[in-house]
């Protein structure tokens, strides 16, 4: 990447599957260093933008670049500066997790001289050194994930894409995988490209793009995008939820929708409102709960919708329950 140069360049993307258009024309830029982070719901478009990234995918319309080099026509050379981990697993159960890396570093065309050394740094950054002999069938799920971003760095890449790093895993599994995540962009001058449908995990990275239905809505980092919502978030469970949003409409011209079974709304100043609300609701208030904005706000200010409640019902749901199930 020429020195001072972007990370990653995007400007017009877009990416059609037939009739359907899965990323219509999105454009950002990603500084050497940064960890950027790609939110949005399933079926937003994330993978198959860092698809094309990546290379794996061509786009109908637009141009990147990744460390410098075209993502089509300079295919080869930002193959060289990538390293990928994505969704599905691709490692050998069969052999060790030395013999995985040992596979991945010929096939990438690490000198045979500097392997072994590179192994061992890799596999102690994750915390498999003391494993490396065993077979990666006997791995639990966080460390195969490990051995997969140690293979993903064994090549010395500008860019390291993760899919998703840590669908799947548990929680204190997610927060080891992200402890390390963090140590590397402090030991390997690397930046880091991933996407998440993690609102927590959003929170660590540099900057973050929300992206709906193909499009980017927001980009900025976790603290300016809170700050930009602006508003509190106040949730109530009431004796009647569909008379309470038509009240909340009518009487304070405020709107309000159902999310997670609880009745939603911002508003300034949240506990504030609390006692006009109780005073001149005229629906029953069972609970109340008033929140500082989060990113899951953010997204709702975005697109109207929690990110969760726009997964649900969606059949990726299923997909990604098989997935999970498959590690
Ligand atoms: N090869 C393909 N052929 C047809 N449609 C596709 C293909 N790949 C993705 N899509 C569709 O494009 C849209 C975006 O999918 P994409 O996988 O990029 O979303 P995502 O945000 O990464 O979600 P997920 O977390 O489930 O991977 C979805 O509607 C998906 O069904």
């Amino acid at each position: 990447m020429p020195d001072g140069g972007p990370a990653v360049e995007v400007d017009g993307l877009i990416k059609r599957f037939g009739d359907m258009e899965a990323v219509r024309g999105i454009g950002f830029t990603v500084r050497p260093g940064e960890i950027f982070g790609f939110l949005g719901p399933n079926g937003a478009g994330k993978s198959t933008t860092i698809n094309m990234l990546c290379t794996l995918l061509k786009p109908s319309g637009g141009r990147a670049r990744v460390a410098g080099h075209d993502v089509v026509s300079e295919r080869d050379s930002v193959r060289r500066n990538i390293g990928l981990v994505f969704q599905d697993p691709t490692l050998d159960g069969y052999l060790s997790g030395e013999q995985n890396l040992r596979f991945h570093a010929e096939l990438y065309g690490v000198p045979r001289s500097v392997t072994g050394e590179r192994i061992r740094q890799v596999l102690e950054m994750v915390g498999l050194w003391e494993r490396r002999r065993d077979l990666v069938q006997t791995y639990s799920g966080g460390m195969k994930r490990r051995l997969e971003i140690a293979r993903g760095l064994l090549h010395s890449p500008r860019v390291l894409f993760l899919d998703e790093p840590t669908v799947g895993l548990d929680p204190q599994t997610r927060a080891s995988i992200w402890d390390y995540i963090r140590q590397l962009k402090d030991a390997e001058e690397i930046t880091i490209f991933m996407t998440t449908h993690y609102m927590d995990e959003a929170e660590f990275c540099d900057r973050i793009a929300i992206m709906d239905s193909g499009r980017i809505v927001a980009l900025d980092t976790p603290e300016a995008l809170k700050a930009g919502v602006g508003k509190d978030r106040v949730r109530i469970q009431t004796a009647d939820d569909e008379a309470a949003i038509t009240a909340l409409k009518e009487r304070f011209d405020l709107d309000a929708v159902m999310s997670e079974g609880v009745v939603a709304f911002p508003v300034a100043s949240g506990e504030a409102f609390v006692p006009r609300l109780f005073a001149g609701l005229g629906v029953p208030i069972r609970s109340v709960s008033v929140s500082r904005p989060s990113l899951d706000d953010v997204f709702m200010s975005f697109t109207g919708s929690t990110i969760r409640d726009a997964e649900a019902g969606s059949s990726d749901r299923l997909r990604m329950t098989m997935r999970a199930m498959r590690r």
